[in-house]
């Protein structure tokens, strides 16, 4: 047994797709059917071709549920702009997407001075090398499976050599995955290594968003549970 401690797992809904009008009715049904974070897509119509909402959303939605964890996904040009906005609104992680960002280690630096949990996002074409030199500078690696912009999209599987050599480097990290994952789509994830589970359409789409959970959590940590035996 090595001294590593594995990751746990953690399954975050994107209320992307669900009703926004009823954002903090949606947001308490994911929290009531087990997830365990909330992950928040921000977009500017400029990063990707789409648009949703910022800062003041969240702000307002902070105090009707104090003990939540939100993880904000930031694809947005200029992410460095928004740092100081989302701390205050009340935001608990700040994954930005390094293609949108000039100076990586400057901005890493800044969202861990605000109190936030720094995370780094990955389109599908960027190559992970591309994050390597900041390892001690982020807490999560977001390896996107989908072109961001859209929720419901097909899940590239292509992407789980991404998810398997961060794993095997860097034993210790959360690694999320985000776009298209689902009840068909969690086994090879799982596999793979990650171990922060967004999934948007196949949870708040579902008749029932905890069977759903409970079916992606289960698949996770049987493959955490056998990734530790083999060690
Ligand atoms: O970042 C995103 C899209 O850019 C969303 O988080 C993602 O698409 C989740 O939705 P789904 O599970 O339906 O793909
Ligand atoms: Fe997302």
């Amino acid at each position: 047994m090595s001294g590593h401690t594995h990751p746990c797992c953690k399954i975050g809904p994107s209320i992307l797709c669900a009703d926004l009008s009823c954002l903090a009715d949606e947001c308490r049904r994911m929290i009531h059917s087990g997830a365990d974070y909330l992950h928040l897509d921000v977009m500017d119509g400029h990063f990707v071709p789409n648009l949703t909402f910022g800062h003041p959303i969240v702000k307002c939605l902070r105090p009707k549920m104090p003990d939540v964890y939100f993880d904000m996904h930031m694809m947005v040009q200029n992410p460095e702009k928004w740092v100081e906005s989302m701390a205050d609104a009340g935001a608990n992680q700040y994954t930005f997407h390094v293609e949108a960002c000039e100076d990586i280690p400057a901005l890493c630096r800044k969202i861990q001075e605000s109190g936030m949990r720094v995370g780094v996002g990955l389109k599908p074409g960027t190559p992970v090398e591309t994050i390597l030199p900041y390892s001690d500078l982020f807490d999560v690696v977001l390896i996107m499976t989908v072109e961001p912009g859209f929720g419901g999209q097909r899940f590239m599987e292509d992407m789980m050599s991404k998810v398997q050599y961060l794993r095997t480097n860097f034993p210790d990290l959360d690694i999320e995955v985000d776009g298209g994952v689902g009840p068909s789509t969690i086994d090879v994830v799982a596999e793979a290594g990650a171990n922060m589970i967004v999934s948007g359409t196949a949870i708040t789409g579902a008749t029932d968003p905890s069977q759903v959970i409970a079916l992606l959590r289960n698949s996770v940590e049987n493959a955490i549970q056998k990734s530790q035996l083999e060690r």
